[in-house]
C-alpha cells in the first residue's frame, strides 16, 4: 500500500487513561495520585515548570519509567506496540546515515526493509525539508536538522500513540512554526501527547492543554482553545490566551 502522509489512522486510536500515577527518585516521591485522560484521535499538550515532572510522566505513560498507578487505553487493549516516542534527545546513530535512522525501528524489530519502507521514509525526509540529507551521517547535521529527522523517525512508526517530549525545542522560530504545521497534519487522528515549554505551540497544536505545577505536583483541568489545529499565529483570541497560559504558569497552575 502507498503510504500517503497524513492519512488517517485506522481503527482509531485509544484514548489512554492515566490512574493513581505515582513517580519517585531515591526515596522522594516526585507526584502521586495523578489522573489524566488524553482523549483519542487528539493532541494533548502538556505544560508546566522545569523540574515539576512532565517528562517522568511521559515516560511514564511510555514504559520507560517504573512507578505506580495504572496507564491503560479506552479500547481494553495493551499499549505495546501502539506507541512511538520522541524524546527530548535526537538519539540518532552516529554512525548510520539519516535515512537509515529513520528506518531504524523496522531495522530492529527484524522487518525485511525494501523499496516501500525507502520510498515512505524518503517521503517523510521530504516533508521535513531533509530529502537532500539522506545520505549524511548525523554529526554533519545541525541540531535543528537533526531535530526534524527524528521527527521523520517517529512519523515513520507510523503508531496511533505518538508521545514527544519537546520535540521542537531547538528549532528556529519559522521552522518551528512549519514543523508543528506538518506534525499537525501527519499525527491526524493519533492520539497524541505533548511535552512542551512554549504555551503559543500548545495553543497551536493542543486540542486539550493541561498544566502540571504545585507542589505536590498536580494537573489543571484541561483548556480547550477554539478551533481547527494546527491554529494560526493571528487567530483572533490566541495572544489573549497565550497572556492568560503565562500568567498561569507565573502563577504556578492554571484556575
Ligand atoms: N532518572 C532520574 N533519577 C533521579 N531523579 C530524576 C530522574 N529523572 C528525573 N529526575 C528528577 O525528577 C524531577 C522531574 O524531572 P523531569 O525531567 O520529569 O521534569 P520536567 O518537568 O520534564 O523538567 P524539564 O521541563 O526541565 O525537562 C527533577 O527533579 C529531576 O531531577
Amino acid at each position: 500500500m502507498t503510504y500517503v502522509p497524513g492519512s488517517p489512522v485506522a481503527p482509531p486510536a485509544p484514548a489512554i487513561h492515566v490512574t493513581g500515577a505515582a513517580i519517585g527518585f531515591g526515596g522522594r516521591l516526585l507526584f502521586s495520585g495523578l489522573n489524566m485522560v488524553a482523549p483519542g484521535g487528539r493532541t494533548t499538550c502538556l505544560l508546566g515548570p522545569s523540574g515539576v515532572g512532565k517528562s517522568s510522566l511521559l515516560r511514564l505513560i511510555a514504559g520507560l519509567l517504573s512507578g505506580s498507578g495504572r496507564i491503560s487505553a479506552d479500547d481494553g487493549q495493551p499499549l505495546t506496540g501502539r506507541l512511538a516516542w520522541m524524546g527530548q534527545q535526537d538519539l540518532l546513530l552516529p554512525w548510520a546515515t539519516i535515512l537509515d535512522n529513520v528506518i531504524l525501528g523496522s531495522k530492529l524489530r527484524g522487518e525485511k526493509v525494501g523499496l516501500a519502507h525507502r520510498d515512505r521514509a524518503m517521503a517523510l525526509l521530504d516533508a521535513v525539508g531533509l530529502m537532500d540529507r539522506a545520505t549524511c551521517r548525523p554529526d554533519a547535521l545541525s541540531g535543528g536538522m537533526r531535530q526534524r529527522a527524528a521527527l521523520a523517525r517517529t512519523l515513520f512508526e507510523d503508531r496511533p500513540v505518538v508521545l514527544m517530549d519537546e520535540p521542537f525545542s531547538a528549532l528556529d522560530a519559522i521552522t518551528r512554526l512549519d514543523m508543528q504545521d506538518l506534525a499537525a497534519r501527519l499525527l491526524t487522528g493519533r492520539t497524541v501527547i505533548m511535552v512542551t515549554h512554549d504555551p503559543l505551540e500548545a495553543l497551536r497544536l493542543g486540542h486539550e492543554i493541561r498544566v502540571l505545577s504545585g507542589s505536590p505536583p498536580h494537573l489543571s483541568a484541561p483548556l480547550t482553545p477554539d478551533g481547527e489545529t494546527p491554529r494560526p499565529t493571528d487567530q483572533p483570541g490566541l495572544l489573549v490566551q497565550q497572556g492568560k497560559l503565562l500568567h498561569h504558569l507565573r502563577q504556578g497552575g492554571v484556575a
